[in-house]
């Protein structure tokens, strides 16, 4: 187990799963994702999740060697996606004793996911507000509906002032693994909660009424110091603000054409003096291409034809993006073709249905390869959204 420390009373039991090759079955993790899982020791205790099925018999260990012997009053259920509930059963077959509490939606869905003996007396459904007493500790629930399940719920702790966030504040990335917390967690959250900004927008109005000394998550680490930081980045990603003045050059290229233009405007945009990033979407990471989509205020996207659309990996990207609720921006468009370029005419298509999103009017078209002639034009659309 993690040696971490949360407090006397606060135990962390969760674990780090190194192994996992793609979180959800589509983002990659290259270093892991932890799955995170707490125990409050007090007159009754409190078991704060489970974690996914690929770690039940270290979860449980963990929880054997802090119970020290004592067992468990309440399994409180915040979330039912499996990769925290997957050992609610098996909890409720070696607690007998013990009650699940949880949202009435939660409730609801549980059935589909186990078959609980004598479910309704093992359950204590919990409404927004109401609290929970374990002696020294008392929990309050506050209801957090799609962020980003509909049953989801947090916890605040009152006497330690420990926000319990649910996949809230989450971050890709095991726990043995030190590194920047911003970067893995906008990533985590515009391709797993983005498409929920006026839901998450909706929970931190209420968290914003406690008083927060820590906020546990279920992946990541635990947010102690400094947690205005962690506050105002989520405040600016739900509210589909940019974090960043600068533009995203995202190339789909089948031969190589329209990505060496796609470069050109990098370096056009950089000798500018304009921050930017570059995705070649068919071999980046398409998730970190929906983060810096997201972060940026400004996208060039640059695409070949293909069977009179758009090169796959480019629809796929924008297609992502319509998912997700990419809104607020200036896109320019470039587009290459060796008979009936159409690319742009797709890729405008696509985006015009988005939310506040202009497209630039100047718009590149290469035919084949790049010529001198064209430069001018790129000249155009680079200097359009450079204002
Ligand atoms: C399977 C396939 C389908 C294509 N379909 C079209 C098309 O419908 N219209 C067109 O103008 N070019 C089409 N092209 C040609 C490419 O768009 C063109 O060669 C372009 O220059 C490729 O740019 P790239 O070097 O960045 O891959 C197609 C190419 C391939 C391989």
């Amino acid at each position: 187990m993690n040696n971490i420390t949360i407090s006397e009373s606060i135990k962390y039991i969760g674990v780090d799963d190194t192994t996992l090759d793609l979180f959800e079955s589509q983002y990659i993790v290259p270093h892991g994702v932890s799955y995170n899982s707490y125990l409050i020791l007090d007159e009754k205790i409190a078991v704060m999740d489970t974690v996914d099925a690929r770690k039940t018999k270290e979860w449980f260990d963990n929880l054997d060697k802090e119970l020290k012997e004592r067992v468990p009053d309440y399994l409180i259920v915040s979330h039912l996606e499996p990769d925290h509930s997957a050992n609610i059963q098996l909890f409720t077959e070696k607690y007998k004793e013990a009650k699940l509490v949880l949202s009435a939606k939660a409730k609801a869905m549980l059935p589909q996911f186990f078959n609980i003996e004598g479910l309704d007396e093992r359950c204590i459904v919990v409404k927004e507000g109401e609290e929970l007493d374990l002696g020294n500790h008392h929990l309050k629930f506050i209801m957090a509906p799609m962020v980003h399940w509909p049953e989801v719920m947090v916890e605040y702790e009152t006497t330690e002032k420990v926000l319990f966030s649910a996949d809230g504040f989450g971050k890709f990335g095991a726990l043995s693994h030190d590194e920047d917390w911003a970067c893995e967690a906008r990533r985590y959250y515009f391709n797993i909660v983005g498409k929920y900004g006026a839901p998450v927008q909706a929970l931190l109005k209420k968290a914003s009424t406690l008083d927060i000394k820590m906020i546990c998550p279920l992946h990541g680490p635990i947010l102690k110091d400094n947690l205005g930081y962690y506050i105002d980045k989520y405040q600016i990603w739900s509210s589909y603000q940019s974090e960043d003045e600068g533009v995203l050059v995202a190339s789909a290229s089948i031969h190589g054409n329209t990505k060496e233009v796609a470069l050109k405007v990098v370096d056009l945009l950089k000798e500018k003096g304009v921050k930017v990033a570059f995705t070649d979407l068919t071999r980046d990471d398409m998730a970190e291409a929906v983060e810096d989509a997201f972060r940026y205020s400004k996208m060039i996207l640059a695409g070949a034809t293909y069977d009179g659309g758009v090169f796959s990996p480019m629809e796929d990207f924008l297609h992502r993006l319509q998912h997700k609720g990419y809104q607020n921006k200036t896109v320019g468009l470039i587009e290459n073709g060796s008979w009936a370029p159409l690319a742009n005419k797709v890729m405008k298509e696509m985006l015009t249905p988005m939310k506040n999103v202009t497209i630039c009017e100047n718009t590149v078209t290469i035919k084949s390869t790049y010529k001198d002639e064209n430069q001018e034009a790129i000249n155009q659309l680079v200097e359009e959204i450079c204002h």
